[in-house]
Order: C-alpha cells, then sequence, then structure tokens
C-alpha cells in the first residue's frame, strides 16, 4: 500500500491509546504531520501532551488505533499492518545516550554495523567519527567523555547504518544550557550535511527554533499548529499557541540568565 500525499514522512489521522486502570486513554487523537525529505521537524509540547506517543509510533513500538504512517510513500503502519521496527531503517536518538559502557566510542559507533563488510564498516565509523568532530576521541570510553560529546557520539552511532529518518527525543535535556545550545546548533548542521529527515521531540521552545524547519505545537495529542518558528510567533493561531511560545520564551530568558549567573 502506498500513500498519495507526496510528504516524505506521512501520519494520517493518528490515534494511540493506553489501556488504564481506569479503562482506555486516548493520548494522541486524529493526529495529522507532513514532513518533506531533508526537513527537520519538531513536535513541541508541555509535558505528557503525546510527544514520545507519537515517536514511538513512527518508531514501530506502538500499535494503532486509527491512522497510517507512511515513509517515502511505503505504509508503515496502520491498525490492520505493521513493519517491525528493526525494518523500518528509523534511526533513534534518545536523552539518556544510552551507550554501551564497556565498548569504545568507536565500538559504539559500529554497533549497528556488525553485518557490514569488516572495512566499509570502519570507514563508516572514521567518517561518522569526523562528522561529529570527535576523530581523536575513537578510543576512548563514554565514561571519559563529556555529557555533549557522549550525545554526539550517540548521534553518531544514530546516524552510521544510514537511516531512513531520524528520531530525536529531548536529546539534549540532560545537558547544562549552554551545552545544549551549542549542540543544537551543531545537531542541526549535521544533520544538513547528511540531508536525512528527522523529527525532534521536546519541551523547550530554544532547542525547538534552533533546529526545526517547521514545528507543531501539541495540546492534548493533538497539533494546534505546524508552522515555522516565525509563523509561531508572528501568527499563533490562538490563545493557547500565543501563550506557550510567549511563556516558553519567557523561561528560556530566565534560564539563560540564570545560566550567566544574573538571576537570584
Ligand atoms: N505505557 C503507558 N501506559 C499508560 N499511559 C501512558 C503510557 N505511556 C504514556 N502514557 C500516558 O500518555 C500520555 C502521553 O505520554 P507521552 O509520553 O507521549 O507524553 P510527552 O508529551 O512525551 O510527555 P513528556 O514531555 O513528559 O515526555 C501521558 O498522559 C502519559 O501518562
Amino acid at each position: 500500500m502506498t500513500s498519495s500525499n507526496t510528504a516524505y514522512l506521512d501520519l494520517q489521522q493518528l490515534s494511540l491509546a493506553y489501556e488504564t486502570p481506569e479503562g482506555l486513554k486516548t493520548v494522541v487523537n486524529q493526529l495529522d504531520l507532513q514532513v518533506d525529505k531533508g526537513h527537520i521537524g519538531c513536535l513541541l509540547g508541555a509535558s505528557g501532551c503525546g510527544k514520545t506517543t507519537v515517536l514511538r509510533a513512527i518508531a514501530g513500538f506502538e500499535p494503532l488505533r486509527q491512522g497510517h504512517i507512511y515513509l517515502n510513500g511505503q505504509l508503515l503502519s496502520s491498525p490492520e499492518h505493521t513493519i517491525v521496527p528493526e525494518k523500518r531503517q528509523v534511526g533513534m536518538m534518545f536523552q539518556d545516550y544510552a551507550l554501551f559502557p564497556h565498548l569504545s566510542i568507536e565500538k559504539n559507533i559500529g554497533f549497528g554495523l556488525r553485518k557490514w563488510d569488516k572495512h566499509k564498516r570502519q570507514e563508516r565509523i572514521e567518517d561518522m567519527l569526523q562528522l561529529v568532530g570527535l576523530e581523536d576521541l575513537a578510543k576512548r570510553y563514554p565514561h571519559e567523555l563529556s555529557g555533549g560529546q557522549q550525545q554526539r557520539v550517540a548521534l553518531a552511532r544514530a546516524l552510521a547504518p544510514e537511516p531512513s529518518l531520524l528520531l530525536l527525543d529531548e536529546p539534549f535535556s540532560n545537558l547544562d544550557v549552554d551545552t545544549r545550545e551549542r549542540l543544537a546548533f551543531e545537531v542541526r548542521e549535521i544533520l544538513q550535511k547528511t540531508g536525512l529527515t528527522a523529527i525532534l521531540v521536546t519541551h523547550n521552545q530554544a532547542e525547538a527554533f534552533a533546529i526545526a524547519d517547521r514545528i507543531g505545537v501539541m495540546k492534548d495529542g493533538q497539533i494546534v499548529q505546524w508552522d515555522t518558528a516565525y509563523g509561531l510567533h508572528h501568527h499563533p493561531v490562538n490563545d493557547f499557541v500565543a501563550d506557550f511560545i510567549r511563556r516558553e520564551a519567557l523561561l528560556s530568558q530566565r534560564a539563560q540568565a540564570f545560566a550567566r549567573g544574573e538571576a537570584a
């Protein structure tokens, strides 16, 4: 089954629910989302609005109640049909790095390439180390790196197997404010170099604005506005988006001032 839509990643009328002691709880409700090839989309919203659930559905970890997920025209998920996560060619990067502590940096990056020819694998590892600027640290172990460096290794490891799509779930939230912002811009540059399509999930507006081409402000399992940073700032579709953007901007300014030692 193929999509009639031309978007590279195409989520149509997605609904997801969890069984809870109180009964079935719908957490994503008829959500539509389209991302073009090579673009970085972002889901931005308060805790519990359903961002991670959408990512997990794209990765193939959550069954759909309703709707379709297409990638490059291929149906990945519907209530009747699902491609297993390992066959989706979807790379993932999460906030806790999840590096293997007993493996060197180069072995961590090569982990998903075990079936590759030895020579090609080594070449790919070196390319990835260069891409994220860690050529000199190949033989080190994760605990010998800073948080920002570990997160760059996690990015290199996610990119190494040449995924068709990259999912980033709050990838910077364990880092201090300065590292977080620097890394956000770096990650954008790296993704632009590779031309990869990506979806970022965050509740941090500065991060979303630094990385994404288009941002979806979420509320109660739906995208309220899908727009550029400029559009969200200057043409919010309703009071909810206007308040959310204003409040987040204020929090971000205060966090930066605090990090600079200017606020008590
Ligand atoms: N396995 C589960 N079983 C039951 N409810 C769940 C489960 N996973 C998530 N939920 C609920 O679904 C809702 C959406 O969760 P989700 O993790 O997608 O939100 P989120 O926007 O990513 O939040 P956060 O920013 O805090 O990670 C929340 O109310 C959460 O409590």
